[in-house]
């Protein structure tokens, strides 16, 4: 039970970045436990340090002071247990979706799989983001959105701890974006991930989160606020649209950002 309440456990965590200009103090005192299952949105303003924090976790950055553990481990490096995806999908363009998943199959599974094992893996992976049909195509060949599915079907393939997601949807077209957070939700209850995602989105994070953890800003950005979103599972956008603790949570957010941390004009200056 204590291992599931604190799956992730982030400890007084600083980073600092040293660049030939001098320091930058990017994110001060971060404390953030995050339970198993549970799907934890950053959002603030830009710059502020959310995709630093989500590195962090990914262990692609290493923190100036603090620890953060996974499964009770320190996160010293990044790992299959916690595979990310980025917002510009990063697949191999001379490899089909399928090829491109396979590889990340492979390398999680080589070991102990078979062949066979490792193809109904990935096939499964595709048919979980619905692209099977799509699967001997190459990435310049299919839309947006589908390069972001592949993505995520990667991702998953992988079996990870936890999905660290950097702003996954944010290339995309509004339509797209919606239609892809109920994939995402119908796929996430299906597999009990754990999710730790960024956006700029303050729909989407009422949509997905049990958690928001809404960030000041920067420089030495840490969390202002983590609001928990009680709306039942499964959640229907269109059902959403008219309930009023959605406009509540929504509204929570949107104070904070642009009311509490409304954006001091830095670049002017
Ligand atoms: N490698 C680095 N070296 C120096 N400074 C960095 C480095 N990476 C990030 N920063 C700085 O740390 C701060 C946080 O950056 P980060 O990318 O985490 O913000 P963000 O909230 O994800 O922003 P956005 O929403 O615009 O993507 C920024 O001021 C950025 O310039």
């Amino acid at each position: 039970m204590d291992m599931h309440n604190k799956f992730i456990d982030i400890n007084e965590v600083e980073m600092m970045f040293h660049t030939k200009k001098g320091s930058f103090h990017a994110l001060r005192d971060i404390n953030l436990t995050v339970q198993k299952g549970e799907f934890i949105t950053l959002i603030g303003h830009s710059g502020c340090g959310k995709s630093t924090l989500l590195n962090l976790i990914a262990g692609l950055l290493k923190p100036s002071d603090g620890l953060l553990l996974c499964a009770n481990r320190e996160i010293a490096g990044p790992s299959p247990e916690r595979s990310v995806v980025f917002q510009n999908h990063s697949l191999l363009p001379w490899l089909t979706c399928y090829e491109n998943i396979f590889l990340g199959v492979e390398r999680v599974f080589g070991a102990t799989e078979n062949r066979t094992q490792l193809r109904d893996r990935t096939r499964a992976a595709l048919a979980l983001v619905g692209l099977t049909a799509a699967e001997s195509k190459r990435p310049n060949e299919i839309s947006g959105g589908m390069k972001q599915r592949v993505g995520i079907a990667r991702a998953l393939a992988m079996e990870p701890k936890v999905l660290l997601m950097d702003e996954p949807f944010g290339a995309l077209d509004a339509l797209t974006r919606a239609h892809l957070q109920d994939e995402l939700l119908k796929i996430v209850a299906k597999t009990e991930s754990t999710v730790v995602m960024v956006t700029h989105d303050v729909d989407e994070a009422v949509l997905l989160s049990d958690r928001i953890v809404m960030m000041t800003n920067g420089p030495a950005a840490t969390i202002g606020e983590i609001l928990e979103v009680k709306l039942a599972r499964p959640r229907e956008r269109v059902a959403l649209a008219q309930d009023a603790r959605y406009s509540e949570y929504r509204t929570a957010v949107l104070e904070f950002l642009y009311r509490k941390q409304a954006h001091p004009a830095r670049e002017a200056a």
